[in-house]
């Protein structure tokens, strides 16, 4: 069976590594910076597009950061997550875990809850009026200390009951898992679920330590395992989920082409990868996006399809009846 835009579109996506910052357009940008008067380093949205040239993991994260700070009231914050939904409406993407990066909002002096009313109002506006399920995911930038992940920890106190999970971001070649041991045991004594970006950028060795230091559950990216045959005997038996970014990984020039990504080889070998999109406004495109360059580049059949959108509804943190939800309509996509 010959695998058609139409059933990449059809199929219901399961987005597991989309970092809600990273959805921020350059259009919306522009109209945020204006509603709060917000003059940003470039003329236009053309002129901020053109800058969207990232030779590696941290020149993206520099513009990331400064876009983020457009992000103001908890209509900002609402406004961002709405237009992401609506992507995922119009992609068909049912349940998705979405990161969000307090200390890049709460260290410029915007209010934790200014940011979290605002994207959690979203976030049920979403599941009541499109139908899409989620989780949140609160990650600590990396580059800062494990102590401000740990009063970060504490400010995340009063909404912890719609905070699923703790995550790890930001650069990562010279911040390893083990700077946030303890961090990490705190979230997980408080009962968060846990993931770690590991072997983006960084060595095979941080997604050990990920694993075996912070107790993480999935990993974000992954794509360096390569590196340690060992470390892939592992996630094989362990079936710990990979977050994996195709089109940030180009962008970021983590493989060169899109035709040496190692997506494919991995799932071949028996990972349980999963697809994602990570920043789309950054990175080219939302999930379809991703399928569609996917597709083009590795020629993925029918079954690998079913696969990774398996292994995405499996490596959610949702509940056993949404997960059913989920299948069924993944069997009748795959049944048409
Ligand atoms: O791909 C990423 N890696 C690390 N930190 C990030 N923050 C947003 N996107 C990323
Ligand atoms: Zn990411």
């Amino acid at each position: 069976m010959t695998v058609t835009t139409s059933f990449l579109k059809q199929l219901p996506k399961v987005e597991l590594h989309m970092h809600i910052e990273g959805s921020l357009e350059p259009e919306l940008m522009f109209a945020l910076a204006q509603r709060n008067n917000i003059t940003l380093p470039y003329d236009s949205v053309d002129a901020l597009k053109q800058a969207y040239n990232f030779s590696n993991l941290q020149s993206f994260l520099d513009l990331y950061y400064q876009g983020a700070n457009v992000l103001q009231t908890e209509q900002d914050f609402f406004d961002l997550a709405m237009a992401y939904l609506k992507k995922c409406q119009q992609q068909h993407v049912q349940h998705v875990e979405i990161f969000f990066d307090p200390q890049t909002h709460t260290d410029r002096g915007i209010p934790f809850e200014v940011m979290f009313n605002g994207l959690h109002n979203a976030f049920e506006q979403g599941k009541h009026e499109f139908g899409i399920s989620y989780e949140l995911i609160l990650c600590f930038l990396r580059h800062l200390s494990e102590d401000a992940a740990l009063t970060t920890l504490e400010q995340a106190k009063p909404f912890k009951d719609r905070i699923t999970g703790i995550g790890l971001d930001s650069s990562e070649v010279g911040h390893p898992p083990e700077k946030f041991k303890n961090a990490f045991a705190a979230a997980k004594a408080q009962g968060y679920r846990l993931v770690a970006h590991a072997g983006e950028e960084g060595p095979a060795q941080y997604i050990w330590d990920a694993l075996n230091l912070l107790n993480v559950e999935r990993i974000d990216h992954g794509v360096n395992c390569t590196q340690d045959p060992e470390l892939m005997a592992h996630l094989v038996e362990t079936k710990i989920p990979l977050t994996v970014c195709p089109n940030s990984n180009v962008r970021l020039k983590v493989f060169e082409k899109m035709e040496q990504h190692n997506l494919k080889a991995l799932l071949e070998r028996g990972l349980k990868v999963t697809l994602n999109s990570d920043d789309p406004a950054y990175f080219g495109g939302y999930m379809l996006e991703n399928y569609l360059n996917v597709q083009n580049a590795l020629d993925l059949t029918k079954e690998q399809w079913w696969q990774l959108t398996a292994n995405a509804i499996d490596a959610t943190f949702t509940s056993n009846a949404r997960k059913v939800e989920l299948y069924q309509q993944l069997d009748k996509v795959m049944a048409e």
